[in-house]
């Protein structure tokens, strides 16, 4: 029979990874992973009784090859609640296969964590979001994923989750209005919003018809990444909570003299570290807090560990 190890990890190599960080972290069960987004890695930094782990010691792990990437696993607490941070993200377009990109959340999922954050740097399309602002992810358009370029492609692993999953509760509604909330708390009202988030391939930035068809699309901020991991998370049946860092505001006019650039994505993300930090503490504890409250209701898309 034809090979179909190019088309995935299969379950038992995942296992094979999670067996591994179970002995460099043992006793260690997560409930929160927060995927960090380019420049966003110091969002690892506020964990405390921190053991990093480098993406070259984990076998079959995929490197970071990103400019504002780290490349490590980062286990910690925060407030108590016990995270595992990825410092240093995967995209299609440093030539990974999307299912390779995505590995990291099933190994996630079968170490115990059962709320993901995603982060990440992205252009701003309204006229209203600001560099510096933050967007609440509430849904994503996935031009990879309609075009055919998918995570879940290739045999379906029933351990975690069926063949055809629902996206459409994906991003936890409770958890966008409690993400609201907390920003609202923290004094960050005028610079959070909530909107959709735009998956392109990458890596050249959008021209300007990319961006008008992306915001005739309901698109609100647009980066190369995040789509993949939360499809992968909803397939497992992780509750996801995520957000953009408006690093840049889409360019939309033929005589602008601007041009988007990744120095000005990694500036951006510096220059709001200290906040960012803060409202993702906050948004862990809160996770924290609800799973005190009683176990979380897995979605219905999968979860049979
Ligand atoms: O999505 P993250 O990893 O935050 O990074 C975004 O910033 C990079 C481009 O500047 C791209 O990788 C884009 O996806
Ligand atoms: N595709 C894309 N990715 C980004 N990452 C940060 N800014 C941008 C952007 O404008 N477009």
């Amino acid at each position: 029979m034809e090979s179909r190890e190019h088309l995935g990890y299969s379950y038992e190599q995942i296992l094979q990874v999670v067996k591994f960080l179970k002995l460099v972290v043992p006793n260690f069960k997560p409930l929160v992973g927060v995927i960090c987004g380019s420049g966003l890695g110091p969002l690892a930094d506020s964990l405390s009784d921190k053991i990093e782990v480098p993406y070259e010691d984990i076998p079959l792990f995929p490197a970071s090859t990103v400019v504002g990437h780290g490349g490590k696993l980062v286990f910690g607490t925060v407030g108590g609640v016990p995270v595992i941070c990825m410092k240093g993200r995967f995209h299609a377009y440093e030539g990974y296969p999307l299912w390779k990109v995505v590995m990291p959340v099933r190994v996630m999922r079968l170490m115990g964590v059962e709320y993901l954050i995603v982060t990440n740097a992205a252009g701003g399309i309204p006229s209203s979001m600001n560099v510096g602002d933050i967007m609440i992810i509430k849904d994503h358009v996935n031009m990879m994923g309609m075009g055919g370029q998918n995570p879940l492609r290739g045999p379906n692993i029933e351990e975690f989750g069926p063949r055809f999953p629902a996206m459409n509760k994906t991003y936890d509604r409770a958890l966008v209005k409690a993400g609201l909330k907390i920003a609202e708390s923290l004094g960050m009202e005028d610079m959070t919003h909530e909107g959709v988030y735009g998956c392109v391939g990458g890596p050249n930035y959008e021209t300007i018809a990319e961006l008008l068809m992306l915001q005739s699309c309901g698109v609100d901020s647009v980066g190369m990444s995040t789509a993949h991991e939360v499809i992968a998370a909803g397939h497992c049946g992780m509750k996801v909570f995520g957000f953009s860092l408006i690093t840049n505001k889409a360019i939309l006019d033929y005589d602008s003299s601007e041009v988007p650039n990744h120095e000005e994505v990694i500036a951006a993300a510096k220059a709001k570290e200290a906040k960012l930090q803060g409202f993702t503490e906050a948004m862990i504890k809160h996770m924290g807090s609800l799973k005190n409250a009683g176990p979380p209701s897995m979605c219905s898309c999968g979860g049979r560990r």
